[in-house]
């Protein structure tokens, strides 16, 4: 983490904010997405409900909860979702319980969701959001890293690539657009992004205070 000690603008009381990462299936998000978490303490996965099957190596908790149609439709009824969208024929939905409560408190978090689930984010806690786009840098490549990945059956690459485009449509609904091609400069790009967001001055709620000290005479 950028924060240093001896700045004392580095602890004032913060808002959390809500980093979200869209982009065609295959173009990267998650692999963005786990090296953040990795290298940034102060961001915190939200985990999604879903009714897919778990990809090989998915952890139940981790990657995703992986739920019934009944139980999803259940707790979607009883209002427990922020935002839910049907994507590839499976049911995909944000938890509302970890991530208002946190945000308050300066913890920021992060969504790999789609962009009918961006636009519900924002329509809901637009002060909060940072919207990300990821592009990947030829269609060819794109198919290329569907395949590589190994993980889904030629059937589903084949409407993963069918749904590309219409995906790539709403590029113009996100505040950043980044083109995945080196994965290492596409990381630097998205830490870019945080820690300039992270400096809003509307999320500084620590702020007046200070600039009311500096400023009495
Ligand atoms: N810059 C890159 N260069 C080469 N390969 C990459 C790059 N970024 C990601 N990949 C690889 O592409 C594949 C798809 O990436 P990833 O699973 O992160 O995509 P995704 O956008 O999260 O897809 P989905 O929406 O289906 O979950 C993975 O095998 C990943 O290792
Ligand atoms: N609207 C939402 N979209 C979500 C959510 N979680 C994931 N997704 C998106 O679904 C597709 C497919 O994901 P995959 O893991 O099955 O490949 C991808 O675009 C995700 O971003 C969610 O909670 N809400």
């Amino acid at each position: 983490m950028v924060n240093s000690p001896e700045n004392p603008a580095d602890t004032l009381a913060r808002r959390g904010l809500m980093l979200i990462m869209s982009s065609p299936s295959g173009a990267g998000k998650t692999t963005i997405s786990r090296m953040l978490l990795e290298h940034d303490a102060h961001i915190r996965n939200s985990v999604s409900c879903t009714t897919r099957q778990p990809r090989p190596g998915e952890v139940d908790g981790k990657d995703y909860h992986f739920v019934s149609q009944a139980e999803f439709d259940r707790m979607a009824a009883e209002g427990e979702f922020l935002e839910w969208a049907t994507v590839f024929g499976n049911s995909y939905a944000t938890p509302k319980a970890q991530v208002k409560a946190g945000l308050k408190d300066g913890q920021d978090y992060l969504f790999d969701i789609d962009w009918q689930g961006t636009q519900q984010l924002y329509q809901k806690l637009e002060r909060d959001v940072v919207r990300v786009f990821l592009l990947p840098p030829s269609i060819d490549e794109l198919r290329r890293r569907l395949t590589g990945r190994g993980t889904d059956s030629m059937d589903v690459i084949a409407a993963r690539m069918e749904r590309a485009r219409s995906e790539i449509s709403h590029w113009d609904g996100y505040d950043y657009v980044v083109v995945n091609d080196d994965i290492d400069q596409c990381f630097e790009k998205v830490k870019q992004i945080l820690a300039a967001e992270r400096m809003r001055r509307a999320r500084q709620t620590g702020l007046i205070g200070f600039v009311r000290e500096l400023m009495a005479p």
